[in-house]
C-alpha cells in the first residue's frame, strides 16, 4: 500500500451533476477501504462526491488483488474504472462516471485515441469521445445489454410499482402513469425506500419517472450507496427501457432522459444500449489523508480549477 501521508493528486468532475473524485492510482497501490473512500467523498470534511473513480491499469488491479479476474471484454492493458459509491461500497458500473473517466484519460494524455474501451466490473465499455477540451466533453458510451427482470414494488415517496432492470448493476425503474413533472418534483425521497430483498439481494438503485411524452421522460433517482443524486447514467438507461416497454411493449427505441442535473440521450436496440451525454472536469488538486482509513477532521485539500 502506498504511503498516504504524502499528498495524493485528484481530479473532480461530473456528468450531469453526478459528481466524482477521480484518483489516479495507475499501479493500484492504494488500499481503498470504505472509510478512506467515504472520507474523500464527504461533502464537508473531504473533497465531496457521489462516488470515487480509481484510475488504474487493469493488470495492476489484478496483481494488487483488487480484481479476482479480468471481466469480459476488458484487456489487461485497458484503463479500468474502479468505481466506489460515496459510502465506500463497490458497484459494478457507472454510466456518468465512465464519461468523466474517458474525458480525463484524453485530457491527461493517458490515451491518444477518441474511441477506446474502459474496463468496469460489468465488463468492457466502448466509449467515443466526440469532442473534448480541458473542461467539457461530449461522450457516447456503449452500455452493453439491458436485461428486463420481474416486476416489483417499493415505497419511495409513495407506493410505487416498477420493473427490475439489469444494466450491469441493479435497478428498479418505476414508470408512474399520469405523473407530471411537478408531481415528480414534489415526491419526498427523504424517508428512503423499502424494497424486496428477495428480488434485490445486493441492494438496488431506484428510478421514478414520467411516462414518455414528446420523445422524452423526466426522472429522479435514489442511488444505492449514495442517496438521491442529480443523475445516474445506468439509471437513465434502465428508466428508458422501462418507459419504452410501458409505451410500446418493447424495451427498444431512443429517448431523451431529463434528470435534475441535465439531459442525456439513451438508445436501446437488440444489441444493447448507448448513452450520450456531457462530462465536465471542474478542479484538480492534491489531498492528504494522514491515515489509510482517512480522518476527515485532519484532511488537507488543495484544489485549483481545472481550467
Ligand atoms: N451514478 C452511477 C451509478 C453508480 C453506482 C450505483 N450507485 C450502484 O450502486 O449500482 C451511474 O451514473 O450509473
Amino acid at each position: 500500500m502506498a504511503d498516504v501521508d504524502t499528498a495524493l493528486p485528484f481530479v473532480k468532475g461530473h456528468g450531469t451533476e453526478n459528481d466524482f473524485v477521480l484518483l489516479p492510482d495507475h499501479q493500484a497501490r492504494l488500499d481503498l477501504t470504505e472509510d478512506f473512500v467515504a472520507a474523500l467523498c464527504d461533502r464537508r470534511a473531504g473533497i465531496g462526491g457521489d462516488g470515487l473513480l480509481r484510475v488504474a491499469r487493469t493488470d495492476a488491479l489484478v496483481i494488487a488483488g483488487v480484481l479476482d479476474e479480468i471481466p469480459a471484454g476488458v484487456s489487461s492493458s485497458d484503463w479500468f474504472m474502479d468505481y466506489r459509491n460515496a459510502d465506500g461500497s463497490i458497484a459494478e458500473m457507472c454510466g456518468n462516471g465512465v464519461r468523466v473517466f474517458a474525458h480525463h484519460l484524453v485530457v491527461a494524455g493517458l490515451i491518444d485515441r477518441t474511441e477506446f474501451v474502459v474496463g468496469s466490473r460489468a465488463g468492457g465499455r466502448r466509449v467515443h469521445v466526440r469532442s473534448a477540451d480541458a473542461a467539457d466533453a461530449d461522450v457516447t458510451v456503449e452500455m452493453g445489454p439491458v436485461r428486463i427482470g420481474e416486476r416489483s414494488s417499493t415505497t419511495l415517496g409513495r407506493q410505487l410499482d416498477g420493473v427490475a432492470v439489469d444494466v450491469g448493476n441493479p435497478h428498479l425503474a418505476c414508470v408512474v402513469d399520469d405523473l407530471t413533472v411537478a408531481d415528480l418534483d414534489r415526491l419526498d425521497f427523504t424517508g428512503g425506500a423499502v424494497v424486496d430483498t428477495g428480488v434485490f439481494p445486493h441492494g438496488v438503485n431506484i428510478e421514478v419517472l414520467t411516462p414518455v411524452r414528446d420523445g422524452s421522460v423526466h426522472m429522479r433517482v435514489l442511488e444505492r450507496g449514495v442517496g438521491e443524486t442529480r443523475s445516474c447514467g445506468t439509471g437513465t438507461v434502465a428508466a428508458a427501457a422501462a418507459a419504452l416497454l410501458a409505451q410500446t411493449g418493447k424495451p427498444q427505441g431512443a429517448l431523451d432522459v431529463h434528470i435534475p442535473g441535465g439531459t442525456v440521450t439513451v438508445t436501446i436496440t437488440d444489441d444493447g444500449a448507448t448513452l450520450r451525454g456531457p462530462s465536465r472536469l471542474v478542479a484538480v488538486g492534491t489531498v492528504s489523508l494522514p491515515e489509510a482509513t482517512g480522518s476527515p477532521a485532519e484532511n488537507r485539500v488543495h484544489v485549483a480549477p481545472s481550467v
